[in-house]
């Protein structure tokens, strides 16, 4: 019997959600081009990932054991469980002990009916480089971050411009060439109108390898998938907002939080008088004494998975106060919704550039640091409440393109 199938790929994605998603994304699009997906994961990253390719019948979940890190609970198998950012090295680190049961699975496969086409596997899972090598398997490297902030994060590595500017404020000359450059190709979640001109630049890192954008992969969802949530109690309440009232809070699945810097932001929100959708990550966080009160019916806090693609195409989202983590920046550009920019680590404040002095979509967030104890405080309630009231009045509608002169208006 002929296969069903055109082709066969494999995807290894880093155990993180940022990274999983697009991924995942980008497997129901191959799926759907009726192309073989095989997905390599942990079990306990699989039941999640279950849910979202159920319904793909060409995709298929193949599990291997996650190792042990001294220091974590058994069961810890994704960035978004880890106690601290302090773990993330030794969790990648880890990921290396991978590599036998990796090159098993591959010498399986190609000596199947189907033998994969290329291996599309993440940055941080860069032994996979090698074991692909020495099989003869094309490998494509995915990153999870834009363009922008890739090629200036490989610039540095290389070139070590920092090392030879004498003042923080004079600018870096950020010329190219790198290592990772053995790979067939780079994936990349975003897209040429936005990126293309650091698209050359991203390139020459590499030894030849094209830089392939197919972002913002959520969109390649069906519309109907996403529809799933449309019935919850949230998106009731925000069907009934008046358009572009209610502001939009998350921080993405890494970064961690203080209590004290999420009392901030409760207060500041409630400051600003706008009503608000906050998606917090921090189980143990419970609001400041008084605060339950006085949000009650005009701010949701939720610390459940929200689908937050959805969110952000409600009519009522006027606003996202964002970590700028890119999966964020995508559905945050793709929905026309301006950000209020906090980044808070690993290339996010790259992204904050782009989105607030590149493309004018956003304005930064003012931050202070009051590092006198161990409670550290980076943005005060008054920097957020200014920065939510200013994001959502003259200068969230400049950002969208829309005119706020009285000459031109109505
Ligand atoms: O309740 C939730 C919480 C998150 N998300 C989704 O989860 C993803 C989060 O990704 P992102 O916004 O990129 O944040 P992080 O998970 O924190 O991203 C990590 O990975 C990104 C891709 O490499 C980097 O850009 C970031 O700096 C890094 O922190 C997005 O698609 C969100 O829509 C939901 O759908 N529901």
């Amino acid at each position: 019997m002929a296969s069903p199938f055109t082709n066969h790929v494999v995807i290894f994605p880093f155990m993180a959600q940022g990274h999983i998603l697009p991924l995942l994304d980008l497997s129901k699009a191959l799926s759907r081009q009726h192309i073989k997906v095989s997905i390599i994961t942990t079990p306990g990253n699989a039941k999640s990932i279950l849910n979202y390719i159920s319904s793909y019948p060409h995709v298929y979940l193949i599990e291997i054991p996650f190792p042990t890190i001294d220091g974590l609970p058994k069961g810890c198998e994704n960035t978004s469980q880890l106690p601290s950012m302090e773990f993330h090295l030794p969790f990648v680190n880890v990921t290396k002990q991978l590599r036998k049961p990796f090159q098993n699975i591959l010498e399986t496969m190609l000596e199947s009916q189907t033998p994969p086409l290329c291996v599309i596997s993440d940055f941080f899972l860069g032994w996979t480089l090698a074991v692909c090598r020495e099989l003869g398997v094309p490998r494509l490297v995915f990153h999870g971050m834009g363009v922008l902030s890739m090629a200036i994060i490989k610039s540095v590595w290389v070139h070590q411009p920092h090392l030879k500017v004498k003042s923080v404020f004079e600018p870096l000359n950020l010329p190219g060439g790198e290592a990772d450059a053995n790979s067939w190709g780079v994936v990349v979640n975003s897209f040429e109108e936005l990126e293309r001109s650091h698209i050359p630049c991203f390139e020459s890192f590499y030894n030849g390898a094209k830089a392939w954008c197919f972002g913002p992969l959520y969109l390649h969802e069906k519309m109907e998938d996403l529809d799933k949530s449309s019935s919850s109690m949230l998106m009731q309440w925000l069907v009934e907002q008046t358009p572009d009232s209610v502001i939009y809070v998350s921080f993405g699945t890494q970064a961690d939080i203080s209590d004290t810097q999420l009392n901030e932001v409760a207060f500041g929100l409630n400051d600003s008088g706008f009503p608000f959708v906050w998606v917090v990550r921090s189980k143990a966080w419970t609001l400041p004494v008084g605060m339950e009160e006085k949000i009650k019916g005009k701010g949701f806090i939720i610390k459940e998975w929200v689908d937050q693609p959805k969110i952000l195409s409600q009519r009522a989202i006027g606003g996202f106060l964002s970590h700028c983590g890119w999966n964020s920046v995508l559905e945050s550009v793709s929905t026309g919704v301006p950000i209020l920019a906090w980044p808070m680590i690993a290339e996010q404040s790259l992204n904050a550039k782009l989105i607030v002095d590149g493309l004018g979509a956003g304005v930064s967030v003012k931050r202070e640091k009051k590092c006198g104890s161990s409670e550290l405080v980076i943005v005060s309630r008054e920097a957020i409440c200014e920065g939510v009231r200013e994001l959502m009045g003259r200068k969230g509608k400049e950002c969208k393109g829309e005119s706020t002169s009285p000459w031109t208006s109505g």
